[in-house]
């Protein structure tokens, strides 16, 4: 067998660690590389103790992986997480390296999987991504959300969900539920005011967590919130799952275009179909005089969708009771009213044409 990756790691899911399990199942070995006949790669353990402790199994590493074939010198360096032992965090852990991939695969019971995304920050995502949610539970489509903004999850305000989730086996995760929908964020397992500080391949581990280890039951369709621009999240969404298609949200400002167009590059890239393009924040009626304005243009959305051949799904105005909404952690589409409607008939475009 070629030496590669999974070639070494299945050598070191056979060595044991202490306080049970393995090296790979502990999830303790870090920056594996193969480079022709040398392989090198770190040990982390969680404090500069357990590290400590851990150097016989080091050493039964570094033999076992100089004895596979084709290796000829293994370096293996043995290195502390966090310094000072961290007190054990109660509940669920999220965060963790990538597991070696095994093909785009759903999460098990999720029919359907509908990125909401966008180029630019501040457009609105989260907001559509919510109130999407709602509107499709309102047509009585199972639904699912899951916050895949690792670095400024705001769904659990934005739907008032606030409770930390269950996992009584301290493995898979209860999602909770808000409005009629199955949710999960990072940030319900955080504290307020946590900040999370990763790399790449710790935010890639955390959104397979979130999609893997949640026990998401069978639902119609799960809403993905990404974070905005195109990096490790998207690539690893589209790449971990079988994305039904992304929904792009864009504001009809030429900045926010530029970046929108960019969201639609990476994704046509990475094969995955774009279902359609929505512009918020759209025209702003003045609620005193019934002023009309576009603050950030107008219609922008709708002829660059029509100009890339891509359905514009709708336009969402600007209106303070979205805001004021989203703050109390009552999406506008829970209501009645014209914004209600808009999303309605935006789930109802989706539940019609058999994507969620
Ligand atoms: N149509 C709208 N009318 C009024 N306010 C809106 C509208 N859409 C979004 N907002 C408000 O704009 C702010 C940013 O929205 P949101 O958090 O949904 O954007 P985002 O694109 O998800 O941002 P991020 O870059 O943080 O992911 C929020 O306060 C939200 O309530």
């Amino acid at each position: 067998m070629p030496l590669s990756n999974d070639v070494i790691l299945a050598e070191l899911s056979r060595i044991a660690v202490p306080g049970g399990g393995d090296l790979v199942s502990r999830d303790l070995v870090r920056a594996l590389s193969v480079d022709g006949e040398t392989v090198r790669f770190v040990i982390e353990a969680e404090t500069a103790e357990a590290a400590r402790a851990m150097e016989p199994v080091r050493a039964a590493a570094q033999a076992a992986v100089e004895a596979v074939p084709g290796v000829a010198q293994a370096s293996v360096v043995l290195t502390a997480h966090g310094g000072a032992a961290a007190a054990p965090q109660p509940g669920p852990r999220i965060g963790r390296h990538p597991s070696p991939d095994d093909g785009p695969r759903n999460p098990s019971g999720v029919d359907r999987i509908l990125a909401v995304a966008s180029g630019k920050g501040g457009v609105g995502k989260s907001t559509v991504a919510s109130n999407l949610a709602v509107a499709l539970a309102r047509q009585g489509r199972r639904v699912g959300l899951l916050d895949a903004d690792i670095y400024g999850p705001s769904l659990p305000r934005m739907m008032g969900a606030t409770r930390r989730p269950a996992s009584p086996d301290g493995k898979i995760i209860e999602p909770v539920s808000a409005h009629g929908v199955a949710m999960m964020s990072i940030g319900l397992l955080l504290k307020e005011d946590e900040a999370v500080v990763w790399r790449g391949p710790m935010l890639m581990g955390a959104l397979q967590q979130l999609l893997g280890q949640v026990n998401w039951g069978r639902l119609d369709v799960l809403v993905v919130d990404l974070p905005p621009g195109t990096g490790d999240i998207q690539l690893t969404l589209c790449q971990r799952t079988q994305l039904t298609g992304a929904l792009v949200v864009s504001t009809p400002q030429d900045v926010a275009l530029l970046d929108a167009r960019k969201a639609l590059d990476m994704f046509a890239k990475l094969q995955a179909p774009v279902l359609g393009l929505i512009e918020n924040m759209s025209t702003y009626i003045c609620p005193n005089c019934g002023h009309e304005a576009h603050i950030f243009g107008h219609g922008g959305v709708e002829a660059e969708a029509r100009k890339l051949g891509v359905p514009f799904l709708g336009a969402l105005p600007l209106a303070l009771e979205v805001r004021e909404a989203g703050d109390a952690g009552r999406p506008v589409a829970l209501g009645e009213g014209a914004m209600a409607e808009a999303y309605a008939q935006i789930a109802g475009r989706l539940i019609g044409g058999g994507m969620a």
